[in-house]
């Protein structure tokens, strides 16, 4: 199969600055410009010259400083706009005046207030002016794909006699559907029969959501040039996404025989930066360049990707620079994500081990929106690795009141089958907590050390409690985890009070004195 190359032209510096609330300044357009170039665009259209006078700098600056590809500026068919543009662009290794007018019914008849045959002399005029400044001359027909079939071959064929070099077809509302736009497309290009050194172009927009569709629709058709913005960023809706276009012709080459030049692993590293300067966030589940694009939760997705990357993955997060493939634990994960994250986290358990890790692991993931890697080993260290076999005490519910900082906590241990409960007040309710434990327990131990810290940055982190008692010259530590961080503290107290048991039985320490209980 032979594979054509398919030339990107960006728009991010253009179309992508009309999106509402955008506003890039010049050094944010050049930081952009030179990234474009890195990642080896064919075109960049650095703006609309006669817009203003800091976007006719803009496309100066970048034309004199940013080498290596041609650099474009919009005109409309007016006569002042071509100088513009020109002006800006004369400096540029290859400059190319991007020329337009709109030719639909629509546009004719009530923004230019134009007949058919007074757009057709704008075009006569516009692009021969253009042509009599520069070699390369694109013509765009604004609303092209609302326009009557007949005319707009008209107005192409004009366009080519008078010297344009590239014919560009936008969907200008994002109006069309695939099937339909790639058959217009294939139609056009029939009619107007421009010679082969003419380009044919499209310029999608995404109101319909279907400006990538409709861009490789008409690649199919033959379209060599395809206009596009870095994370789709454009006018209302935006445009068609750069690397969705970039990454479908790389991916499914056996579908569009046509490639670009672009050196994907850029990709993700220029949507990060045009997402930072322009302020416009890219959605997790976007594709290509999303935070989620290489994330998988289910079980099932998890296993498949643990048995072979390619069950779930189409592309490899490295072909398009992204950080690498994340297999989240989430509430829909299985036991053998979960195994993999406990191994790669340096622990091996065995069967039971997991068993119980997993149990607590999901009772987590009902509480917690994510569940993050020092949550796991939170619950895993302190609830499974660390937890004795044989405990004196456990834990079976507890209660907190807090009313102008004195508390009151009750709290009630299972030990030999027995609940006893207990309660007492404190500076806080950890403090009443404690004292509630050391009248179940009767023991007074020293608190030699308590440390609590969260395992995320989130609010809803998991807290992790150290907790270290002195009685009768024995000392324990204790832990404790839990997304209640008193919840925590107990726990910590009472696996610290278990310990001190254990502790006291091998050095054969009584730990009640004379008391024998
Ligand atoms: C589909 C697209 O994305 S097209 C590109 C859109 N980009 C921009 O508009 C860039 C920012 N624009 C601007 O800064 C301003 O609109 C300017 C400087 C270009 C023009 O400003 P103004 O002269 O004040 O005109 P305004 O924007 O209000 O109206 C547009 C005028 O251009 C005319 N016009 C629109 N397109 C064309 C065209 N391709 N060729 C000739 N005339 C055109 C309109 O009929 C209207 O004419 P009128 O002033 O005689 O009524
Ligand atoms: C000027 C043209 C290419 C355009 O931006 C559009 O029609 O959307």
């Amino acid at each position: 199969m032979t594979v054509e190359d398919v030339r990107i032209f960006d728009t991010t510096l253009r179309d992508g600055e009309q999106a509402a609330g955008v506003n890039l300044n010049l050094t944010e357009k050049l930081q952009v410009a030179h990234q474009l170039a890195r990642l080896r665009v064919d075109i960049i259209e650095a703006g609309f010259p006669a817009a203003s006078p800091g976007d006719f700098q803009s496309v100066q600056t970048i034309a004199r400083e940013v080498p290596g590809l041609t650099v474009a500026g919009l005109a409309r068919t007016r006569k002042g706009d071509i100088e513009a543009a020109f002006e800006a662009l004369k400096d540029a290794g290859r400059p190319r005046i991007h020329t337009f007018i709109a030719t639909s019914p629509i546009h004719r008849e009530f923004k230019l207030k134009m007949s058919r045959e007074e757009v057709l002399e704008q075009v006569r005029t516009g692009v021969e002016h253009a042509r009599s400044l520069v070699e390369d001359v694109e013509f765009s027909a604004e609303d092209a794909s609302r326009s009557e079939p007949d005319f707009l071959a008209e107005v192409f064929r004009t366009a080519v006699e008078h010297g344009a070099t590239t014919l560009n077809i936008p969907d200008t509302v994002g109006y069309a559907t695939p099937e339909e736009f790639g058959a217009f497309v294939e139609a056009l290009i029939r009619e107007v029969a421009a010679p082969k050194n003419v380009a044919w172009s499209v310029h999608c927009h995404n109101d319909l959501g279907m400006a990538v569709a409709n861009s490789l629709a008409a690649v199919r058709m033959g379209v060599r040039q395809v206009e596009c913005t870095v994370n789709g960023l454009g006018e209302r809706a935006g445009n068609a996404s750069m690397e969705e276009i970039v990454m479908a012709l790389q991916t499914r080459t056996d579908r569009y025989g046509a490639r670009s030049r672009v050196d994907t692993t850029k990709l993700y590293g220029t949507s990060k930066l045009v997402s930072r300067l322009t302020g416009v966030r890219v959605p997790p589940n976007k594709a290509i360049v999303g935070d989620n694009a290489f994330a998988h939760e289910a079980g099932i997705h998890q296993h498949g990707m643990l048995c072979n990357r390619t069950t779930y993955e189409i592309m490899r997060p490295e072909d398009v620079g992204a950080p690498g493939t994340a297999l989240v634990l989430g509430k829909h994960s299985g036991r053998h994500a979960f195994r993999d994250r406990l191994e790669a986290l340096g622990y091996h358990l065995d069967e039971d081990q997991i068993d119980k890790a997993f149990g607590l692991f999901k009772d987590l993931c009902d509480r917690k929106k994510t569940v993050s890697d020092g949550d796991i080993e939170a619950l895993v260290a302190d609830e499974v690795v660390s937890a004795l076999p044989e405990r004196r005490y456990d834990l079976v519910d507890f209660g907190v009141q807090v009313s102008s900082g004195r508390a009151t906590a009750s709290i009630t241990l299972r030990r030999d089958g027995q609940e006893i409960t207990d309660a007492a007040a404190g500076n806080g309710p950890v403090d009443a907590a404690y004292e509630a434990i050391k009248r179940i327990v009767g023991l007074e131990p020293e608190l030699r050390e308590f440390r609590i810290h969260a395992t995320s940055e989130q609010s809803d982190s998991v807290g992790e409690t150290v907790v270290v008692l002195r009685h009768e010259g024995v000392n324990a530590q204790g832990r404790g985890a839990s997304t209640d961080v008193i919840e925590s503290a107990i726990k910590a107290y009472v696996s610290a009070v278990n310990r001190l048991h254990v502790v006291a039985a091998a050095k054969e320490v009584n730990l009640y004195g004379t008391d024998s209980r």
